[in-house]
């Protein structure tokens, strides 16, 4: 059997639109099936990190390598074919298009027949099969753009605020999956207390930098850290402190 694949690691990446760089500098490194939670406050240069690492923005500065492939000079298509999973904030999925018709744009040349893996993850989706990608519930948008992604067999999913404007259960739902997945994810997420059940690791962001990086298990016992880079007390928060 081979190893684990996605051992993603950018270096030096600095990166932005047009002229205007938003990231400067990031350095990190996702061993393959890893699990990272990427935070900050709002506008600090998250979305650009996942963006810029997928390869839609203007890069200034910085390699990129996927298990020693170099593709820091590669197409966003390409990175995806390469593995590079991404499910955007926007959730991106064709809104006149059915369920499956989404997801058959996700199987990049696999047989149709896999498209019952993404049904045997979210159920919903199949008995939503024939209905509009428009007619759907944010949380089986949700489901529908995360599978969409899955079904390309990615080593690396990078998931931007996955659980934004979704009800508590449909949360619980989706991060239940996610937990199962044995890839490399990197978790952009406003809900702090899920993103760090989930992770293993932690990256703070501050105006476009790299501030900190470390195990979980020391960011939520550290105050500091967490007022410094999220502007909450985690621990008073969650009501886990002494
Ligand atoms: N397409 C774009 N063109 C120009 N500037 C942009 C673009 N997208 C984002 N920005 C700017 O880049 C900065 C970082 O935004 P980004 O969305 O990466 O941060 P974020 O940490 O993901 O924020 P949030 O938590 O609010 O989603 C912001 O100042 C934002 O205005």
């Amino acid at each position: 059997m081979s190893a684990l694949k996605g051992h993603l690691e950018a270096k030096g990446l600095t990166a932005g639109y047009g002229q205007t760089r938003i990231i400067e500098g990031i350095s990190l490194s996702a061993p393959a099936g890893s699990r990272i939670a990427l935070l900050g406050r709002n506008g600090v240069g998250k979305t650009t990190t996942l963006a810029s690492l997928v390869g839609q923005t203007r890069r200034h500065a910085g390699t990129l390598t996927l298990d020693g492939v170099d593709l820091t000079e590669l197409s966003a298509s390409r990175r995806a074919e390469l593995g590079l999973g991404y499910v955007p904030q926007t959730r991106d999925i064709f809104r006149s298009l059915s369920v499956e018709e989404n997801l058959v744009t996700g199987l990049k040349g696999r047989p149709r027949a896999a498209l019952e893996e993404a049904y045997a993850m979210f159920p919903r989706l199949k008995e939503r099969r024939r209905n509009g990608g428009g007619a759907l519930s944010g949380g089986e948008q949700q489901m529908l753009s995360v599978a969409r992604a899955l079904l390309g067999q990615p080593s690396v999913l990078l998931l931007d605020e996955p659980l934004e404007g979704l009800a508590p259960v449909i949360c619980d739902q989706l991060m239940q999956v996610l937990t199962t997945l044995k890839m490399t994810i990197i978790l952009v997420e406003q809900q702090v207390d899920r993103a760090l059940d989930f992770a293993e690791q932690v990256i703070f962001l501050e105006r476009g930098r790299v501030m900190h990086q470390g195990a979980v298990a020391d960011v939520r016992n550290d105050h500091a850290l967490t007022e410094r880079f999220l502007g909450v007390d985690l621990v008073e928060q969650t009501g886990t402190g002494a």
